[in-house]
């Protein structure tokens, strides 16, 4: 894993800044921060900016640990029991911030219109009664291993992950392929599109707010997509197989699914990050998840934040509403995607 500690002069020059910021806006969904977020970034330590930078051009790994902010949990309040709503505003001002200026650096932060009403920083928190399904509220349910809204072609070219709280030392998990590569025709078949992908819960249950998971995301209808794709000899990913399966009838790509997800299951690594660290995962070279644990309700449960971040803000532009806008707010790329015809000449020619 890439990773940048901060020294004691670095977190002295973070704070001089986010000190600044939080003096000056509310907050990270602030409109006037949101445009100058990316000019604030440049503030930050040069050893930090380095290290994002490398991550970002050289994709030197699947994920990158910042570490060495620190986090007061006095200060910080209790852990809510609802996304979004936290006890007194502002009070983790500073933390988002941070994140929120770390991330700037990698790309622009997006939000999804269908989760956590539209927020750019999102709630990683567990939440009553979603114990036992496949959300990130969830915590008696092991998160499976997925690459971050896998089913939606404007999806982010980076997960963060900003711990504010565990306890328990819960770990997130991470894969990437690693070596040595996959046999070439395992990989020419998973850069087909053979594998019939949907909307993962979260997208369904943020329509439904906080409550009890509604939708079954097994109603949307399926569409066909690779799980491998870019470069053949180091591939991107794709695959989110809670939400996807081959094609039925298809032999050789249930069988190069098996592969590809027993390569990442033996790779998975458990990271309990810790209060203040900051994961960012490259969502094109890893997969993450997180290990299941038992949730308190007591103001003290694990809470992290997340963003969700993409290095071409233009190429979503169809489902902004202004250029600058940062939320998607229409699936009709999804539909695009469906309707490709190369699925079809692509899928018949088989391999
Ligand atoms: O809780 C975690 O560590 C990660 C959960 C997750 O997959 C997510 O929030 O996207
Ligand atoms: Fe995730």
């Amino acid at each position: 894993m890439h990773q940048v500690s901060l020294s004691a002069r670095d977190v002295d020059d973070v704070f001089a800044v986010v000190d600044e910021l939080a003096g000056r806006f509310p907050g990270v969904e602030d409109e006037a921060f949101l445009d100058e977020a990316a000019v604030f970034a440049h503030e930050l330590p040069r050893a930090l900016r380095s290290a994002l930078n490398t991550m970002r051009l050289g994709e030197p790994a699947g994920a990158m640990l910042v570490s060495g902010f620190p986090v007061d949990d006095v200060a910080i309040g209790r852990t809510p029991v609802y996304r979004g709503r936290q006890e007194a505003a502002g009070v983790t001002r500073r933390e988002e911030m941070f994140f929120f200026l770390c991330g700037a650096l990698l790309g622009d932060a997006i939000g999804w219109a269908t989760q956590q009403d539209a927020r750019l920083m999102h709630d990683v928190l567990p939440i009553p009664g979603h114990e036992n399904v496949q959300l990130n509220s969830a915590s008696e349910m092991e998160i499976w291993w997925h690459v971050e809204d896998a089913f939606h072609p404007y999806r982010a070219d980076y997960v963060g992950l900003m711990c504010l709280r565990n306890h328990d030392g819960v770990p997130t998990t991470y894969a990437a392929l690693g070596e040595p590569p996959l046999p070439a025709e395992t990989v020419e078949v998973l850069f087909q599109p053979r594998f019939l992908i949907r909307p993962d819960n979260s997208h369904l249950a943020a329509r439904a707010g906080d409550g009890p998971p509604g939708g079954e995301a097994r109603v949307v209808p399926a569409m066909p997509i690779a799980v491998l794709f870019g470069d053949r000899a180091a591939p991107y990913l794709r695959p989110d197989p809670y939400f996807m399966e081959p094609t039925p009838d298809d032999p050789r790509a249930q069988e190069a699914f098996a592969l590809l997800t027993a390569r990442l299951d033996a790779n998975l690594r458990g990271v309990p990050l810790r209060p203040g660290e900051v994961l960012f995962v490259d969502n094109y070279l890893a997969v993450h998840g997180r290990r299941p644990f038992r949730a308190r309700y007591d103001g003290r449960d694990r809470w992290l934040k997340r963003l969700n971040i993409t290095r071409d803000l233009r190429k979503s532009r169809d489902a902004r509403s202004s250029p600058a806008s940062r939320v998607l707010g229409t699936f009709g790329a999804v539909d695009q995607e469906r309707r490709r015809p190369s699925w079809t000449t692509q899928t018949s020619t088989g391999a």
